[in-house]
Formats: structure tokens, sequence, C-alpha cells
């Protein structure tokens, strides 16, 4: 993160204190006046104290003399994640003190004044999130006081301190939800966000209209560089233009968009105009290109190089220090093609979206595709690559001692053994000074040696479901040696090696391949639950979603959620996606991946008794097919044919063969293909699905020219259900 991002993420945090001092003297002239205020004003009013000196040690951070210094880099990156909806909040508190005391249109009645005093849901819901939002505040006030970036980082990466920054972070789906609250709750405030009621108060904020606008505008100009040439003369991309616009208006939740259309077109130089049809389009008629205020993160990165400022690193696997080589690799996939020299010469277009659960195989898929089409594209860049491969080696490493010792199996005081306890602090060495030396790789790839001796570490790394472990670090411990030569040789890693990384992805991301005469635009998403609700800014127009899924995921946990295992988590966010009416009309192919270690998977005793169990069969033919059923089941759209669902079976990391990528291509060929007539195409096993479970569309019109871009709901029972559960919320 750059020095300036850093003073103003801590910017923000520290202009707010004006805001806090107002709030805590007004909640105190409350209590003062009634002397029975209950207790959760009292709370509230030390819940803002404690803020308001977090914010004093806070502002040692604005200082230059900390730029260089990596840990409060990693630090201010922290408290961007955790302090995310910390305005918000603090907006709101005042918002309702204004209405308490009568100041605006929308004051409170007498009724809900005494229920405001008396704690009542208002109260209380904010109180939670102030709490969690307080408690963050606490943790990285701890963090600052440490002397060493170990000590920091060993605080940081605790499980309590990341679910602590989870929380805190969180508090921002109750509050940014847009237009369709439901798809935005989020694990941790389901409960809150179905009966949050603020969110209309911070709608009709200035301040929040200001930001839709500009995100608006943001949207706008992204979509204006795509459509510059084709809104006029290409259909598709009008329609989409045109639901695009609407969808945004609708978005804005405003009651005279056309009069807003006037002030955009005054503004921005974009022409809007209204159809006959009383649509609500856009055309570009300015040249007004001009960067307008950055205060809100772009939703879509393109490959022009602009994703560098959205992308977050995330808690999860090795996640201090590396952000840099995180960003620079994501930087270097999305850069690997011109995109907008590719979309000029348009062929037929595709938009391919990668979707799934976090660690499914969507962005080695995509990498992989990359690396078979257009290798020539896909550039090593010095160093960045290669730390990260060495770094993901050492993460993998401390991740599966870490979770010997949380587990009991081993412990660094107690062990006889002194080679894991080496290993880690070698490992956290690296962490605080992640630039590759040859002793240090020397050393780490020493230790491993005498690591791979030692039998409790042999054990635990043939378990694959006692642990939750990389899934690559059996791979990464076989190959140290050669890593480390890599490493200390400055040479290229392969892209085995490359493939085999994980970099948790954040944001969307999108790729143009070219391929047999077509263009591809595919976009990747981060699958953490976190993530999962900036997808719907991807979902218009999609020709095709692939769906990758991880066959070993019985039995394994979310990185985000150690209780909730994997499989539920991919059937749920299947589910939700092939029955919404986003993807009426889209192709739907999905990858099951790590075929390659499922073998290993079936043959451990604790999984196969567990699947048995379940009545699940352990042979991998039997094992494959039953999940194809199982997803087969979860369908239950009228028009999805069997054409336009396809599955491939894939071992994302084999280069020799790359069997995977070209089935995945041949299958995009085929759906380029004009579909078969709705009528008379099903399968047997889809018809059985279809009539066992009947289902109308509402208002899926598809006769209609103008209206081809309203799709409508299923009227299935539950559907809002899924919605939520796609989105995040807790299983
Ligand atoms: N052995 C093996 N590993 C795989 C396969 N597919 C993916 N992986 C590994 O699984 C890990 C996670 O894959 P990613 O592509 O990062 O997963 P993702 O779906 O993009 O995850 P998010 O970005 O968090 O949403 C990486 O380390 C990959 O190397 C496979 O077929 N075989
Ligand atoms: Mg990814």
């Amino acid at each position: 993160m750059d020095p300036a991002t850093i003073f103003q993420i801590v910017g923000t945090v520290l202009s707010l204190g004006d805001v806090v001092i107002r709030c805590i003297t007004r909640l105190s002239a409350l209590k003062a006046q009634f002397h029975d205020a209950p207790i959760i004003v009292t709370s509230m009013i030390g819940q803002l104290h404690m803020v308001k000196i977090a914010q004093d040690q806070l502002s040692t951070l604005n200082s230059p003399t900390f730029t260089h210094d990596p840990r409060y880099h990693q630090l201010a990156v922290h408290i961007g994640n955790a302090l995310d909806s910390f305005s918000p909040i603090l907006l709101a508190l005042g918002q309702q003190l204004d209405r308490y005391e009568g100041i605006g249109a929308n004051w409170m009645a007498a009724k809900t004044r005494m229920g405001f005093l008396n704690g009542e849901r208002e109260m209380t819901n904010l109180s939670i999130l102030l709490d969690r939002q307080v408690n963050a505040l606490n943790l990285l006030l701890q963090a600052i006081q440490c002397a060493t970036w170990t000590q920091q980082s060993e605080i940081l990466t605790r499980v309590e301190s990341q679910s602590i920054l989870r929380l805190a972070q969180d508090c921002s789906s109750s509050l940014l939800g847009l237009e369709d609250v439901a798809s935005f709750i989020s694990e941790g405030t389901a409960a809150i966000s179905t009966r949050f009621e603020f969110d209309d108060v911070l709608r009709s904020t200035v301040i929040y209209q200001a930001a839709e606008r500009s995100h608006l505008r943001q949207a706008i100009r992204a979509r204006r560089a795509k459509n510059i040439d084709t809104v006029s003369t290409d259909n598709v991309s009008q329609r989409s233009v045109t639901f695009g616009f609407r969808q945004a208006f609708r978005t804005m939740k405003l009651t005279k968009p056309i009069e807003e259309c006037d002030a955009l077109e005054n503004q921005q130089g974009i022409r809007v105009e209204v159809d006959i049809h009383r649509e609500t389009t856009v055309q570009n008629s300015g040249t007004n290109d001009t960067a307008q205020d950055g205060s809100q993160e772009a939703s879509v990165n393109s490959s022009g190089g602009t994703n560098s400022g959205s992308t977050r690193p995330q808690p999860g696997l090795g996640n201090s220090g590396l952000s840099n080589w995180r960003r620079a690799f994501q930087r270097r996939t999305s850069s690997a093609s011109d995109t907008k020299q590719k979309e000029q010469n348009a062929q037929p277009k595709s938009k391919v979206l990668l979707l799934g659960a976090s660690g499914g195989g969507k962005t080695t898929l995509l990498n992989a595709l990359q690396l078979y089409i257009d290798s020539e594209s896909v550039k090593y860049e010095g160093g960045d690559l290669r730390t990260l491969v060495w770094h993901n080696a050492l993460d993998s490493v401390r991740i599966l001692l870490r979770e010997m010792e949380e587990s009991g199996s081993w412990s660094a005081e107690q062990s006889h053994d002194s080679a894991p306890a080496h290993l880690l602090r070698l490992c956290f060495d690296c962490e605080r000074d992640p630039a590759l030396n040859s002793e240090h790789a020397t050393d780490v790839a020493r230790g491993i040696a005498s690591l791979r001796q030692n039998e409790e570490f042999q054990a635990a790394i043939k378990s694959r479901t006692a642990y939750q472990f990389h899934d690559n670090t059996e791979y990464y411990i076989n190959n140290i040696d050669r890593l480390a030569e890599q490493a200390i040789r400055s040479s290229a890693p392969t892209y085995e090696d490359m493939l085999r990384t994980q970099v948790t992805t954040t944001g969307i991301h999108q790729t143009v391949l070219t391929y047999k005469d077509a263009q591809y635009f595919l976009y990747d998403v981060g699958g953490e639950r976190s993530e999962r609700k900036k997808w719907i800014h991807a979902f218009e127009g999609v020709s095709t979603v692939i769906y990758p899924v991880e066959v070993t995921g019985y039995r394994r946990t979310l990185r985000e959620d150690k209780d909730a295992d994997r499989m539920s988590e991919q059937f749920m966010i299947w589910e939700s996606i092939v029955n919404s009416h986003w993807f009426a009309k889209s192709n739907f192919l999905i990858v099951f991946t790590k075929t390659d270690l499922l073998k290993g998977y079936l043959n451990e005793e604790g999984v196969c008794n567990f699947l048995r169990s379940k009545g699940i069969p352990t042979t991998v033919d039997k094992y494959l097919n039953y999940l194809e059923s199982r997803f087969r089941k979860l369908i239950r759209w009228f028009g999805l044919t069997e054409q336009r669902l396809r599955f491939v079976y894939a071992n994302l990391v084999d280069v020799e063969t790359q069997h995977a990528v070209m089935g995945v291509m041949d299958v995009l060929e085929d759906f380029k293909k004009p579909w078969p007539s709705q009528t008379g195409t099903f399968t047997a096993v889809n018809r059985e699905l279809f009539v066992k479970s009947p289902v109308s569309r509402d208002s899926v019109d598809s006769s209609s020219e103008n209206s081809s871009v309203v799709i409508g709901r299923l009227s299935v029972g539950g559907n809002e259900d899924t919605n939520a559960l796609l989105f995040g919320m807790a299983p």
C-alpha cells in the first residue's frame, strides 16, 4: 500500500474526531436529562471514548516518518479492512440523534423516541456494530505498541484477532447494501442486516447520494470505454447499457431519474436519452474523461492496469508482508492481455464469469487457460513471481505447523525435535524481511528436509482432513530443494509452480483471451464470503458461468469459517446461481477441480467413513457421478437444457497434458453455437427433474425485443433464502 493511501485511510478515521465528540456530547446530554437512561447509552458513550483515545494514538501513524516502516504498511491495510464501515456507523448514529432531537423532516414521534431511549432495536444494533469497530481499534492499538514486526504479526494472525477484524469488516455489509439488501447479507451480521433500519436513513443523506453518484459515474465511464463504438449499432450492448443505467437508478432509489440524467449530462459530458419505450439510455457524447474523486473503490478492474488500487490483501494464507507480491501477481495476470486493443478488433465475444467458493480453483483455471492459449502473454516479471512461489511454499509449511500446534499434536515448547520450531522462526523472519536471500533459502530448505523425517509431521501431511492446510503443501515440501535453488539462482519458477500458488482473489478481474478467432472476456472474482457481495457487479450479460468445484470439499472447511464445510458451501452457491434470474440465459460449465488429489483423499479412512455414513460412494468414478447428480438436482430452472449445462473433470495443475484446459475451451466453443430450440431438448435426467419440481417464470419475456433485459425471478419457494446464502450467510 502506498503512503498516500495509508494517509487517506488513517486520515478518514481521524477526520471523524469531531463527529465522535459531538456524539459523545449529545449522548451525555441524553443521559443527564433522563436519569434512568438505559445502560446502552452509557456503554455507547464508553465505546465512543475508546474510539477517541484510539484516534489520538492512530494520529501517530499519520506521520511521514513511518512511511518506510513495513510494520505500518501492514497495519494500515488492517485498518483499512477493519474500519471500512466506521464513518457510516458514526454517520448513522449522528442521524439517529438528529432525528431524536427533532432536527430535519423525519424526526421521531414520541413513541419512537421512547423506544430509542430505551435502547430498542436501533440502539442495540448500532451498539453491536460500534462494539465491533471498537474491538478492531483496540486490537490495532495493541499491534501498534509492538516493538517488532514478528510480535505484531503474531498478534494480528491469531485466530481471535482475525475474527475481530473480520467482524469489524463485516459491518459494512449491513450498511452499504445497495438495492437488493438480502443479497448483501453477510455472515456475521445476517440477523442484524434484515432488521437494520438505518439503511434508509443513510441512503437519504447527501454524502451517501454523492458517493452513489460517483459510483455511477465510474460505472458509466467503464461502460462507455467498452461501448464507445458499439452502443448505437450493437443491439445487445445497447440493451445492456440501458439495463445498467436503469439498474443504477433503481439502486440509487431516485424518484426522478430524468432530472438526474440531465445533471449527469452537464457534469460529465454524458448524453442521457430517454427512448420511446421510456427506457433510459446512455451514450457517450463528451470527451471529458477527467478522473473523478476516488472515494469509491472500483468494483470491476479491467486489465488496463487499474486494478492495483482495488486489490486488498485478505486475511488468510500468508496474510502479512506479501501483499505487494500478490498484487504484482494479480497485475501480471490481469495485464497479460491488452484488453483495449483486443476489444477493438472485436470478433464474436463471450462474457465468461468464474464463480465459486474460495479455493475452488477459479484463478488457477484462468491462469491455466492463459498459459495454454497465450503463454506468450504470461510474462515472467523478475523477482515477483519467484518470491510469490517461495512465500507460498513457506506459508504452506507454516500453516501446517500452526495447525498441528493448535490441535495439540505438536508443541514448539515441549517437542524434543527443534526443527519445526526453528522452521517456524525462519518463516517469521521471512515475513519480516520478505526479500529473498540465499542464506535464508538454504536454511529453510535444510529445515524442511529435516522436518520430513519428523514422524508427527509425516502423519499430519498424510491426513487431509484432520488439518486444514494448503492443497499443495506436499508438492512444496517435495520440491523444496529445487525451489530454494530457484530462489538462490534467481531463476524463473516453472509453470507448475505458478499454478500451484494460492493468491486469495479480491475484487473482480477481467482477462481477455482470443481463441480460434473468438474473444472471451473472463471475469475472476474472489470466492470468500466477504467478497461475494461484489459479484453482482459482474452479473450482467453473462454468456457462460464457469463454476469450479473442489471435489475434495467434504470435510474441508472454509478459510473464512472453520465451522463451515466447503462442499455444502459449494452446493449452496451453485443453487443460488443456477436458479438466479441473472443467469436465465447463460450457459453453465461445472469444472470439478483437484481430481488429482481425489484418489488419496478417498483412500483416507476418516473421509471414507464419513462419506459412507452419508451414503456417498467412495470409488472415484461413482463419487464423481454422485457429485454430478447432486449438482443437477439443485437446478430448478425450467429452461436449462442439457446443452447448456456441461461438466469437465480437471486436474488444473497438470501442465503436461492440459486435458482440463482443452476440455474447458471445447465446451466454451460449443456454447457459442446457436442454441437449439427450447422444446424437446431435455435429456431424461433433466426432464425428470423438471417434472418433479415444476417452476414458472413469472415475468420472463423473451418475446419482446425491448424488454429482453427484464428477466423475471423464479417463483420457487426459498429462492430468496438461497440468494442470502450465496452472498455469504452462514449455512
Ligand atoms: N493439486 C491441485 N491443486 C489445485 C487444483 N486446482 C486448484 N488448485 C490449488 O488450489 C489453490 C486455490 O486455488 P485458487 O485458484 O486460488 O482458488 P480460487 O477459487 O481462485 O480462490 P479465491 O481466489 O479465494 O476465490 C491453489 O493453490 C491451486 O494451486 C487442482 O486441480 N489440483
Ligand atoms: Mg482466486
